[in-house]
């Protein structure tokens, strides 16, 4: 690979931009990384070949699927990967004196360019055991990158998982926006939450530079201070709008705002529902009325939803019809919200009728505060009117779990497979280098994931293969695939005669993810008690695995 290649991560004339996050670079992982890499290279093993596996061990939330999520990020690093002068200077500082020299000149020259990425696609749904990506190269530089990659793929994974949830509750109708900004664990949090949520189903989020970053539809209401900024109409100095059409213009919107009030307070249909509404509110939403007059959405609860802010959003909203103008909608913020909410339709349908204005009936309502699956899952058995979410704190922080659990586990070295033991059989690694597959049944629904060591032949369509448990003699299964999927792809470096897939656009990787998560067969989906998707090995990967473990954990003596 020639010299430019190595600089700036263009292969075959493809460049691959560096890490959206520029605190990305080589140096974020963890120190003993370099440990491990001086002592690879003092001992002149540096250049071994080995091969890892990044995987997780088990699904979060208490469901029984993932999306997978943050590949793209992983491949631009490694496709840019290579130390700046100031963070080998670094690097020097923090090792011990007596490192000598030469590892440095190493660390001078390291790039990504013998290091190979098959990586399963990204959006796809993923299972607990299946390597995510396969990373195989010299094992110093390989053993660095294991820290950026669990990074990467951890949160993207975990966020998009819970998007996805929080989706298949909400329902596909419904809008959902990411809120989450001012409680994401910092700036990279924000910014990732709002990437991921939008992969694993959302529509749209408020954060505006994540919109710029990655072209991700920006949504947005206004604040209660908004509305609590005001005091009364007399603060409105410009009261003229133009109609919709352009034709005219109407002087005093806020008296015609005024006058649809009177007449929401005194019709027969809605008399007595409320008597007088709070000025400053009604100031605040024909204040934004004017200033958005095609698009006004209000924030209802800041006083009083049914005896205030609905009929005070109903009279702009009716003076903005008056000038062939829709009004978008309402926003909830507090309260019951099903119930509230059910109120809320009941009076835009009274006011279509009395008023004859087609379709107010159907005026927007978004809920938010304090969101989450379960509230959502309520909310559905309650029975509600909302049509769009905006949901912040339990969906960017993953609330409901901390952390997905990726690991980096060494699979093969110099063609050697490599198994870790332990006391918990959940947490033994499958060793070689293996090649996975996924099966797909009769009804087109996926039917069990399958490893198989590299050079196996791989399933066939129509042939009948066994399917089995890892660790669990008993659990097997044959299966005659309708469809094999081969899961594991060249994401870098790729050459002629095995090229590179592309990184697709976040909303081509959103479709994937709608998609795959559509194909699933329900019970795998459903949020109580789902049934566990099956992860399997072939017949020879399992005999090995077990001749493996027996050769590698020392036989007890008793005494
Ligand atoms: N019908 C409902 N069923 C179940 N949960 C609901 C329902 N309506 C609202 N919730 C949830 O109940 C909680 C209400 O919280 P809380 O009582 O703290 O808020 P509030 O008093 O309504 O508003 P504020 O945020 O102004 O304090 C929120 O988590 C909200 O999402
Ligand atoms: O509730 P979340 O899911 O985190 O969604 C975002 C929240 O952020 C905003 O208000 P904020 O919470 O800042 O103020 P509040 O106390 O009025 O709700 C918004 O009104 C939502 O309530
Ligand atoms: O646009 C909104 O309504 C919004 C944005 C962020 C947080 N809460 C609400
Ligand atoms: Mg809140």
């Amino acid at each position: 690979m020639d010299q430019q290649v190595k600089a700036n991560g263009n292969y075959s004339g493809r460049v691959v931009e560096g890490p959206t996050n520029p605190m990305v670079t080589p140096l974020l992982t963890d120190l003993y990384q370099f440990t491990m890499a001086y002592a690879y290279w003092k001992a002149n093993k540096h250049q071994e070949r080995a091969v890892f596996d990044l995987y997780f061990r088990k699904n979060p939330f208490g469901g029984e699927y993932t999306v997978f999520a943050g590949l793209e990020e992983c491949i631009r690093l490694i496709a840019n990967f290579k130390f700046t002068e100031d963070e080998i200077s670094f690097i020097r500082e923090s090792l011990p004196g007596s490192c000598e020299d030469g590892f440095f000149d190493y660390l001078r020259g390291l790039d990504c360019s013998e290091v190979e990425v098959y990586s399963i696609t990204e959006g796809t749904v993923v299972f607990p055991k299946v390597p995510l990506l396969r990373i195989e190269g010299p094992i110093a530089v390989v053993q660095l990158l294991e820290t950026p990659l669990v990074n990467l793929i951890n949160y993207a994974s975990l966020v998009a998982t819970n998007a996805a949830r929080h989706r298949f509750v909400a329902g596909k109708s419904k809008i959902l926006l990411e809120f989450g900004l001012r409680r994401a664990q910092g700036p990279d949090g924000g910014i990732s939450a709002s990437k991921y949520c939008y992969l694993g189903g959302f529509d749209a989020t408020s954060n505006v530079a994540a919109g710029r970053l990655f072209g991700i539809p920006l949504r947005g209401t206004h604040s209660h201070a908004f509305v609590s900024s005001y005091m009364s109409p007399d603060e409105i100095i410009d009261k003229s709008l133009r109609s919709a059409d352009g034709s005219s213009t109407c002087e005093d919107f806020v008296s015609l705002a005024q006058t649809w009030l009177s007449k929401i307070q005194w019709s027969s249909s809605l008399r007595g529902i409320f008597g007088e509404t709070n000025q400053s509110e009604l100031a605040a939403f024909t204040s934004y009325a004017l200033a958005f007059p095609i698009s006004f959405l209000a924030l209802v609860d800041t006083y009083d939803v049914m005896r205030s802010g609905i009929p005070n959003f109903c009279a702009v909203a009716l003076a903005l019809n008056d000038l062939g103008y829709k009004a978008v909608g309402i926003r909830l913020d507090s309260g019951d919200l099903a119930y509230l909410s059910c109120e809320a339709r009941k009076f835009f349908r009274a006011i279509e009728k009395e008023f004859d204005v087609p379709g107010f009936g159907r005026t927007s309502i978004t809920a938010s505060n304090d969101l989450n699956e379960e509230t959502l899952d309520a909310l559905n058995k309650q029975g509600h009117e909302v049509d769009a979410y905006g949901i912040g704190t339990y969906l960017v922080t993953c609330y409901a779990q901390a952390a997905l659990g990726c690991v980096f586990k060494l699979v093969e070295i110099n063609n050697q497979p490599r198994i870790k033991l332990s006391e918990d059989v959940s947490k033994v690694s499958i060793p070689c280098k293996k090649r996975s597959y996924r099966l797909y049944g009769r009804e087109g629904y996926p039917l069990v994931d399958i490893m198989t060591g590299e050079n196996e032949p791989s399933p066939k369509v129509g042939e009948r293969i066994l399917c089995r448990h890892p660790f669990n003699e008993s659990k097997r299964a044959f299966v005659v695939p309708q469809q094999v999927e081969e899961l594991l792809k060249c994401y870098w470096p790729g050459s002629s005669d095995n090229p590179r897939e592309d990184l697709p656009p976040l909303k081509d990787i959103r479709d994937r993810c709608i998609k795959q998560l559509e194909r699933m067969r329900p019970d795998h989906m459903r949020r109580l008690n789902p049934t566990p998707y099956k992860v399997s090995v072939s017949a020879k990967l399992y005999d090995f695995i077990h001749f493996l473990w027996l050769n590698e954990a020392p036989v007890g003596e008793l005494q």
